[in-house]
């Protein structure tokens, strides 16, 4: 089964808070989540090999390291997704960028494709599905399910917020999927939003509440 990485830095959850909060306009909430975003690829990149580089410092020569090269893609679904792709990029600026196109019905909370568009060497790639909600985990479940039918072998989860019933339909369909969240919050909501969550991450970015 996958693990659940809940990426407890102090300035990730300074600028949840405010994420949360009601009171926060669209600007400052596009702005903060830019901002964990870049935070939590400072986590996310941890695992990053390195390889033995030996430079001439001014001192003297020194045995170094320097990153490996391994290839990244990330995946934003949008639109939500696409807030964080910029802070993503900051850290990791050769990373190619694929997208997968899906909104959930609100009626019965299924989601539905409507765009995807991917690097071609996918399979090579160590893939970063980001979207900053994980409810049901309906639509991050159905974008890896996508990813993997094109080919992808490698893929983690990166969510600002997510809910234990998401938690679960990631391990139970993708038990190979690593979660990387800001926070695991309590549960649903009867109309399937996280509680106490964000509220609509997608209109609170955009505006189109
Ligand atoms: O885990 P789930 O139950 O599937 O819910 C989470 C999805 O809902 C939101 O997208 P939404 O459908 O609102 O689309 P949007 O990003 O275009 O607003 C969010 O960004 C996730 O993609
Ligand atoms: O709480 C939720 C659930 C789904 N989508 C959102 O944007 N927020
Ligand atoms: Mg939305």
């Amino acid at each position: 089964m996958g693990q659940v990485h809940v990426l407890d830095h102090p300035l990730i959850q300074h600028k949840l808070t405010y994420i949360r909060d009601k009171d926060t306009g669209t600007k400052e909430f596009r702005e903060l989540v830019d901002e964990v975003a870049m935070l939590m690829a400072f986590e996310i990149t941890r695992n990053l090999p390195l390889q033995e580089k030996t430079i001439e410092t001014p001192v003297m020569e020194a045995d170094t390291q320097v990153l490996a090269g391994k290839k990244i893609g990330l995946v934003p679904i949008i639109r939500a997704g696409l807030g964080m792709v910029d802070g993503m990029l900051k850290l990791i600026p050769a990373a190619k960028v694929g997208h997968v196109g899906l909104y959930r019905d609100p009626e019965t909370l299924k989601p539905h494709e409507y765009y995807t568009k991917l690097p071609s060497d996918i399979a090579e790639r160590e893939l970063i599905v980001l979207d900053p909600m994980l409810a049901t985990g309906g639509s991050a479940s159905e974008a890896i399910h996508l990813l993997k039918k094109r080919g992808a072998k490698q893929i983690r989860l990166m969510c600002l917020v997510g809910a234990p019933e998401g938690v679960d339909v990631i391990h139970n369909e993708h038990p190979d999927v690593d979660i990387y969240l800001g926070a695991l919050d309590d549960q649903l909501n009867d109309d399937g939003f996280i509680i106490p969550g964000l509220g609509d991450a997608g209109d609170r970015l955009y505006g189109t509440k």
